[in-house]
């Protein structure tokens, strides 16, 4: 059997029941292959494969809060430090009632190889809890988080594990942890990014993943023949990414027509008003609904169905698994010419294989929405010089870096023979890194 098979093997004996987790090893190494069979006796000697596939450490923890009732009521809250063969641990905090060990297992692994991409000095991380903030008051979230970073603040620092935001964590909940962290630990340091601006964040964090999903995708057009301009995009997903992926899509000259959330979708054939999405969304934290019923050219559907929409480019920016076979077999019906993921893993396997054998340039999540843990890196250097930097000056560099994240797994894809794969440019560019760095640190 290949050591690639062994391992798999290990992967899902050692986690049954983590089906995402295996979803993602499958991904990566089947992906790896070539580079594997190419340094094959001396991976085997190391357990280099094993060792990445099994975090350095876990936290699972209880989260008792109070809500307004007076009621106490019990999280589960995770913090995964997967690798730091390469930096501190980095990594959003994902809140949704979805999560479990094998979500943020899965979040956490890729998170080695896209802050790898990056180029810039982080390692793997990831944590959560099933707490869902939708619908809670302010207070109740403040408990909640005030609770969870209690526990959490035990194990994180500037210098040693740096969470920030996913879904169901933005500002509002970035505040109250780095509120309780300094009240707990004394210290005022950037042990969380996505900070506001009057404490520590950077300018442009709010717009980077979205920002950075557009700016590759634009590159990656752009060096097969297309351009961005002109083209008709379907978005999924409304909250962060999915919003200033929106903006910045119709800055670059695409017009994006959809947007959803979990109940429902809009089709807008006018294109996406983005100034009441964030109405909407961010300021009201309502639903697609109020969206529609503002917006005369706007029509609402309930559930799924996005991806039905006739579109030039796809932009998947909601969660995990969220574009199928079926969904893959329409965009590539109504002639799409790329999907690239601004949510961790929106793609099954099955869908991405189909895309990928039908020329749909597909750009891999842990490339294409690397941007916005690049620039938390870009925070955590600010905080580190106790400087802050301008709009401009944050957004260039997120530019810079994606355009050259783009090229790296280019050159990845052609180096071993894959030219145009790059799922498999972007795995092989982002764990030549992180091999050689667990290589040259022994066995830790
Ligand atoms: N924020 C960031 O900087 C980064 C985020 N990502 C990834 O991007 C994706 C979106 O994150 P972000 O925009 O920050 O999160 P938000 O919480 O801001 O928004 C999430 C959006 O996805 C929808 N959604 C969430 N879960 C589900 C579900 N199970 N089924 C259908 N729709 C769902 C939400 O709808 P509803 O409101 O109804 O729940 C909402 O529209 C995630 O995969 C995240 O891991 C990746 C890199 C960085
Ligand atoms: O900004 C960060 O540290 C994390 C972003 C994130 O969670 C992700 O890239 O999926």
């Amino acid at each position: 059997m290949s050591y690639v098979d062994e391992v798999l093997e290990r992967v899902i004996a050692k986690n049954p029941a983590e089906p995402e987790f295996h979803q993602a090893a499958k991904e990566v190494l089947n992906s790896l292959r070539p580079v594997i069979e190419a340094n094959e006796e001396l991976y085997r000697k190391e357990a280099l494969l094993e060792r990445l596939t099994e975090p350095d450490r876990q936290f699972k923890f209880r989260v008792p809060w109070v809500d307004d009732k007076g009621q106490v009521q019990v999280n589960t809250g995770y913090r995964v430090q997967f690798n730091n063969s390469i930096g501190p641990y980095k990594g959003g905090l994902r809140l949704h009632p979805s999560v479990n060990l094998g979500i943020i297992k899965f979040l956490g692994f890729e998170q080695i190889f896209k802050n790898s991409l990056t180029g810039l000095p982080i390692g793997g991380g990831k944590g959560g809890s099933d707490f869902d903030p939708k619908g809670k008051s302010d207070r109740e979230v403040m408990a909640f988080c005030q609770s969870f970073m209690t526990e959490l603040c035990k194990y994180i620092g500037a210098d040693t594990d740096v969470p920030a935001g996913d879904i169901g964590t933005g500002a509002r909940e970035i505040g109250y942890m780095f509120g309780q962290f300094k009240k707990i630990r004394g210290t005022y340091e950037g042990v969380l990014t996505g900070k506001g601006l009057s404490y520590g964040g950077s300018l442009a964090r709010t717009e980077a993943t979205g920002y950075g999903l557009l700016y590759l995708t634009e590159e990656m057009l752009k060096c097969n023949g297309h351009d961005l301009k002109g083209k008709t995009v379907c978005v999924s997903g409304s909250g962060n990414v999915a919003i200033y992926a929106t903006q910045k899509a119709h800055q670059l000259g695409a017009k994006v027509v959809t947007v959803s959330d979990s109940t429902g979708w809009v089709y807008d054939p006018e294109g996406i008003d983005v100034a009441l999405l964030k109405e909407v969304k961010e300021v009201k934290r309502a639903r697609l609904t109020e969206y529609a019923a503002a917006r005369p050219s706007a029509e609402y559907h309930e559930g799924r169905g996005v991806w039905t929409v006739k579109c030039d480019v796809a932009l998947p920016c909601a969660t995990q698994n969220e574009l199928l076979l079926d969904d893959a077999k329409a965009l590539v019906a109504n002639g799409c010419i790329a999907v690239a993921e601004g949510a961790n893993m929106p793609t099954t396997l099955e869908a991405t294989e189909y895309l990928q054998q039908n020329k749909v340039l597909f750009a891999p999540g842990k490339a294409a929405n690397a941007g916005g843990v690049a620039t938390s890196a870009l925070e955590m250097s600010q905080n580190s010089e106790r400087l802050s930097w301008t709009f401009e000056e944050v957004d260039s560099k997120l530019q810079g870096i994606m355009v050259n994240i783009f090229h790296n797994l280019d050159d990845a894809a052609k180096r071993y023979g894959k030219e145009g794969d790059y799922v498999a440019g972007a795995n092989i560019a982002g764990f030549e890194k992180v091999a050689e760095a667990m290589i040259a640190q022994g066995v830790c």
